[in-house]
């Protein structure tokens, strides 16, 4: 008798991921991806017509017998009530609302927003395009008859629904939208009405952790689905983190996260206290500008991953005095939503490819030390720091990540680790059928190769370099 098998969807924001995996032991088994648009405002449909692209290089789905879906976390889809999207999702990365976000904190206090909501609202907050879309697109705003999270809309078309009443949700990506609390595990409709000037919409049920969801008929496969994650969630069920296991992410965001028992509520706005997709807490800091830095810097140099590896290798840490302020789409930590970035440093040793190349590299991870910087502040014990996502394949970034931040830091084999977290979420679902208290399942073979560890001499004179150039910056025309 064959093994049964649960899928992991990933809907991120450069692509779509789908990894299928052995139920009971987590063995991998296949998996494929599609390329989702360049964008900031995507139609929601084109997501899952990707999906099926990467079901179909997965070589399908036969033998799956559940299903969840992780995905970028924050973005607005909006449908109207017959379920059709009102107009192109504004994603995580879409800075527009910025002045929005500013003045919902202004209208309230950053002190209420992080205590009801964990999070001070900044321009990835759900609710700051909701802000958003009434002031510019009052037509559209009125159309509005459910607003749902990426996540939400692909676990609803893969059940076949067209119902906006069926959307569902989980607690981990409810609590980026800023008008879910964490806490309570209800939403907010006060907060939710204070920012769109109305309350009354549709929003995603909030499934419990283990809930089947519904069936994949819109997949036309006999599986159950599982309420899914917000992607960092999923990642952390993947790597099954424990106190003081920092995850790095260095995929388009570059995120700081871990996982601990009680709600964060830090008024600075730095740290996010979102909820994970197991009944804890997710406090994470996030910048818009990581791998994305990366892609840049290659094609202004005109050169593949290996060679922008191999260049950045060639310069000494501190890439000779050069410092690239990495705002390449304004920033969301620190909360810079309409900043230009800078290259500060130009001397004629300085100005070369490969000073360029490993100042590329410096800069996103020194944003993630301002963000390790800022979960300590709120009394994070770091015991460990483990690096996912797209460019933690990257050489250059394995040496540069523990010389600036001071500490080895522990490579999971490379994978799609948010893909895998939610095909765990699936398994553990499946297991919830016949036992309903069920713990998630063990996994062993889950990361398949040994980890490796990245060490790396210390180079504190990186960050400080870093710090005095970072302010350094213009503000575009908001
Ligand atoms: N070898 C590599 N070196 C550096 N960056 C890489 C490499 N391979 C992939 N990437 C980066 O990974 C990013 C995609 O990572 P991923 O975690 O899938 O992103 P997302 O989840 O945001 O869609 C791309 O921007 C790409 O630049
Ligand atoms: O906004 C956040 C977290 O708050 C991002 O982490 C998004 O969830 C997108 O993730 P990637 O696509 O970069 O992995």
């Amino acid at each position: 008798m064959t093994a049964p098998l649960v899928a992991g969807i990933d809907t991120s924001t450069q692509s779509v991921k789908v990894v299928v995996r052995d139920a009971e032991t987590g063995a991998f088994v296949r998996s494929g991806s599609a390329s989702h648009p360049n964008a900031t405002q995507v139609d929601p449909r084109v997501w899952w017509e990707a999906l099926q692209v990467a079901v179909e290089r997965a070589g399908g789905l036969d033998g799956v017998v559940a299903v969840s879906v992780g995905g970028q976390q924050h973005g607005m889809v909006t449908l109207d009530a017959d379920g059709e999207p009102v107009r192109p999702a504004m994603l995580w990365n879409d800075n527009s609302s910025g002045r929005q976000a500013r003045e919902l904190v202004a209208e309230l206090g950053a002190e209420r927003w992080a205590s009801e909501t964990g999070t001070v609202p900044v321009a990835s907050i759900t609710a700051t395009k909701l802000r958003w879309l009434a002031e510019h697109e009052p037509e559209n705003a009125a159309r509005v008859a459910a607003v749902c999270l990426p996540h939400d809309y692909l676990t609803w078309r893969l059940r076949g629904s067209t119902d906006i009443a069926e959307l569902t949700t989980d607690r981990s990506d409810a609590s980026g939208t800023g008008y879910f609390s964490g806490r309570t595990g209800e939403y907010l409709p006060d907060l939710l009405g204070h920012a769109f000037g109305r309350s009354d919409l549709v929003l995603p049920r909030v499934a419990d952790i283990r809930e089947s969801v519904g069936r994949a008929a819109g997949l036309g496969i006999d599986a159950i689905v599982g309420p899914g994650t917000g992607d960092n969630a999923g990642a952390a069920l993947a790597l099954g983190l424990g106190p003081g296991d920092v995850l790095l992410s260095v995929g388009t965001s570059g995120v700081v996260s871990a996982i601990v028992t009680q709600q964060p509520a830090d008024p600075t706005g730095l740290v996010a206290g979102f909820s994970d997709a197991t009944g804890n807490y997710l406090p994470l800091v996030a910048t818009v500008n990581c791998a994305q830095v990366l892609d840049a810097t290659r094609e202004l140099l005109g050169v593949d991953y290996d060679e922008l590896a191999r260049l950045a290798l060639a310069a000494p840490a501190g890439s000779n005095g050069l410092s690239f302020v990495p705002y390449l789409h304004g920033e969301r930590t620190p909360n810079l939503p309409d900043a230009a970035g800078a290259i500060h440093g130009v001397t004629h040793a300085s100005y070369t490819r490969e000073s360029l190349a490993r100042a590329a590299f410096e800069a996103i991870v020194c944003g993630l030390g301002v963000g390790l910087d800022a979960v300590r502040v709120l009394g994070l014990e770091v015991a460990s720091l483990r690096l996912v996502g797209g460019a933690a394949k990257s050489p250059a970034l394995r040496e540069v990540a523990p010389s600036v931040l001071g500490h080895d830091i522990v490579l999971p084999a490379p994978g799609e680790y948010v893909a895998d977290g939610v095909a765990r979420q699936a398994a553990w679902v499946l297991a919830a059928q016949t036992d309903a208290a069920a713990d998630l399942p063990a996994w062993p073979e889950l990361g398949g190769a040994p980890v490796e560890v990245a060490t790396a001499p210390s180079a504190p004179h990186v960050r400080e370099q870093y710090a005095l150039a970072a302010p350094l910056h213009l503000t575009r025309e908001g």
